[in-house]
């Protein structure tokens, strides 16, 4: 049981953090306005990550093209990972470290905007889709642990949650990521 409490107040502590972090918040609200701002302007909003961040990001994918808390029209949103004979011929023909940014040539245009989530900001094939939306003028949104690690250069923007803790970094994440489902669907439909 108590190491159970730890864990749940570990996951508190590293929200409490981000309560507390006036800089986050506000760049919560720069990127709400930002996807916002892309969407009217018919951009599309693309989401990338490896493991539990693939997860978080076809689950945030899934919130815009579905819906979140309204009925309303879907929105052009897409987790980069989904189509399995596209990831496998890439990384078999290729390399894995090429997946998402081949895709962001292929099919991101400039005005678009590219979330990628990864707790150590290190993971290579999200560093070259970075590289490549740069090139095309897509905006990049980083979600990523506390150092921000190679993303930290190439995001336009930086979510950087203030921990060091995989899981823990994931599990805030998922949260600012739900806030800015919300924030996008009240204004993008008021
Ligand atoms: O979900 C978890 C750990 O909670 C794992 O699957 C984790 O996402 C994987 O190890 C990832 O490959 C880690 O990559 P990253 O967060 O450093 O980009
Ligand atoms: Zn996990």
């Amino acid at each position: 049981m108590e190491k159970i409490k730890n864990i749940i107040q570990a996951s508190i502590n590293v929200k409490q953090q981000v309560l507390e972090s006036e800089a986050l918040l506000q760049t919560i609200v720069k990127v709400s306005e930002t996807i916002v701002n892309s969407l009217k302007n018919g951009g599309r909003i693309y989401f990338c990550g490896n493991g539990g961040s693939a997860a978080d990001a076809q689950h945030l994918a899934a919130e815009f093209s579905g819906r979140f808390y309204t009925d309303r029209r879907a929105l052009p949103a897409e987790a980069l990972h989904c189509n399995t004979s596209y990831l496998t011929a890439v990384a078999n023909d290729y390399s894995f470290e090429v997946v998402y940014a081949r895709l962001m040539e292929g099919i991101g245009n400039k005005g678009d905007i590219l979330v990628g989530l990864s707790t150590s900001g290190n993971s290579a094939n999200i560093v070259r889709a970075f590289e490549v939306a740069r090139e095309k003028g897509i905006v990049t949104i980083g979600f990523t642990g506390m150092t921000g690690g190679v993303m930290k250069e190439i995001s336009d923007y930086l979510i950087n949650i203030p921990s060091t803790d995989t899981p823990r970094i994931q599990e805030s994440h998922i949260l600012l990521g739900h806030i800015v489902c919300q924030l996008v669907e009240e204004n993008y439909f008021s």
